[in-house]
């Protein structure tokens, strides 16, 4: 829980208050104050207020949301991300507005509030239709595409307790992907996961690789379960079985560009990336695989784990694994079925979901904005950078993606402008249209791509660069 509120009905006022054990709490406090704001508020909203307060009292309702709501990047660039118009992110907006929209609905409240907590819960529903309001479109479905493997594996779903309003299906551009079976509202849950149908260290703990793997010095539980899943993979018994035939056989992510994908990123930081990203791998393998085949190929079949076998691997936990929080407090790498379909967006359905519910023992995925019938469902994977998701989830989000902008100070334009200068130089030119893009390879044509983009990043900062350079010479020199 990121704060708490409640609504005292003697007075009237609506309390806030961020929680002690919000892992950013100095952080956040910093920054509540930096908008002269405390960690604990009140609100009046006794008797009916009139508009104007009204609108006081979401701003700083709204306010006290974003910074409660921060996310550990968010909370890492503070007020340098913060726009003019106090906003950080779309993640972090839409998840602030739920989040005052779930306390509002569960407080009680007095027969004075009903209309003044009605005119709140109207002013976030709309906020949240501005944030996204471009956002609203069908998802293209491709009915060619028969969805056999995946209806096992929902089917497998639902006699293992999955409850889901969403249906699976082959989306232009996006691979699977879930679409909306019915209209959904802000706090309906799209999904809800059993965790016995979850995929996580207790797999490993139950098998026998766990007594060999425990006595390995320096081994983590992450990478015993990816060895547990390159095997489990192959094991036709496996209770898993319908997920696994469902996984892609390749995964087209970064870290299988091929060597012409790699030069087109020539003069790009993703280069670097991608590089580092395949050496860390590669190390790691051949330290970790001569560990495995002393004395326990039976356990450990050589055929199984192959460096290809162990790529597929990386990549399957790269792109489709979450960070879930147990009830025993501990934060587990886990591969969750039928959830595993939900894409990325910028502009997410879905932003809350990392939390075991206790009441359930399932884990549940609300949604922060509604989805109608029809429309694709999205998740937030993170705010992350189109160098991250390319290099470990192979695709670029559709439109700008705010993630790829470093705040900047104006203090600094003057020495950055060379700098940008030297990179769209490197970058060299724009690939020339006419070039046979027919005979181009898939990582060729995601590398040329992700090429352009950075050419447009660099060429707008170094257009920001020129005006505010200009803007601040217009001041000095009037
Ligand atoms: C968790 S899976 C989602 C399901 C996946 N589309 C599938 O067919 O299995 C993550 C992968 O989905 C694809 N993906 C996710 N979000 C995307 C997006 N916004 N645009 C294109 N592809 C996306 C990428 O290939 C990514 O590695």
């Amino acid at each position: 829980m990121v704060g708490a509120l409640n609504i005292m009905s003697e007075t009237g006022d609506l309390c806030l208050e961020l929680s002690e054990d919000d892992p950013f709490y100095q952080e956040k406090k910093k920054l509540l104050s930096c908008k002269g704001l405390g960690v604990k508020e009140t609100l009046s909203l006794s008797g009916s207020l009139s508009q104007q307060s009204l609108n006081v009292a979401f701003e700083k309702l709204l306010q006290f949301g974003r910074i409660a709501n921060l996310d550990k990047v968010e909370v890492y660039f503070g007020e340098d991300a913060c726009t003019s118009a106090g906003l950080y992110s779309v993640r972090n907006e839409i998840s602030a507005l739920s989040w005052i929209l779930s306390l509002i609905s569960v407080s009680c409240e007095t027969q004075t509030q009903t209309e003044t907590l009605e005119a709140l819960r109207e002013a976030v529903k709309s906020k949240i239709s501005e944030v996204v309001g471009e956002e609203k479109e069908e998802a293209r479905v491709d009915y060619s595409y028969r969805c056999e493997k995946e209806s096992r594996l929902v089917e497998w779903g639902q006699n293992n307790g999955v409850k889901s309003k969403l249906q699976i299906a082959q989306i232009d551009g996006y691979g699977r992907g879930a679409v909306a079976s019915q209209d959904l509202k802000i706090g309906d849950v799209a999904i809800e996961i059993p965790i016995s149908s979850i995929i996580s260290e207790e797999c490993v703990n139950n098998s026998d690789m766990y007594p060999i793997l425990e006595k390995i010095d320096g081994m983590t539980s992450e990478t015993m379960l990816l060895l547990w899943t390159m095997r489990e993979k192959h094991n036709i018994e496996s209770k898993f079985k319908p997920y696994f035939d469902s996984l892609q056989e390749n995964f087209c992510t970064g870290l299988s560009f091929g060597v012409d994908a790699i030069m087109a990123l020539d003069g790009t930081l993703l280069l670097d990336e991608i590089m580092q990203a395949k050496e860390l791998l590669r190390e790691r393998y051949d330290e970790l695989i001569p560990l495995l085949s002393n004395n326990h190929e039976h356990i450990f079949p050589p055929e199984l784990y192959t460096w290809e076998h162990y790529v597929w691997a990386c990549e399957l936990y790269y792109s489709n694994s979450m960070q879930i929080k147990f009830p025993d407090g501990k934060l587990k790498t886990c591969l969750v079925p039928v959830a595993g379909f939900l894409n990325h967006s910028v502009h997410p359905h879905i932003v809350k979901y990392g939390k075991v519910d206790l009441e359930t023992s399932s884990l549940k995925f609300p949604l922060s904005r509604p989805c109608n019938k029809g429309e694709q469902c999205f998740l937030s994977y993170g705010n992350y950078s189109s160098s991250h998701l390319l290099t470990f989830y192979g695709f670029l989000p559709k439109g700008d993606n705010p993630y790829d902008i470093i705040p900047l100070e104006m203090g600094v334009l003057e020495n950055l402008r060379p700098t940008f200068d030297d990179m769209m130089q490197n970058l060299g030119d724009a690939v020339d249209d006419s070039m046979d893009r027919e005979n181009t390879g898939w990582d060729v044509k995601m590398a040329i791509k992700f090429k352009e983009r950075q050419r447009k990043i660099v060429s707008s900062i170094l257009d920001s660069c020129s005006a505010g350079i200009t803007l601040v010479h217009g001041h000095l020199f009037p």
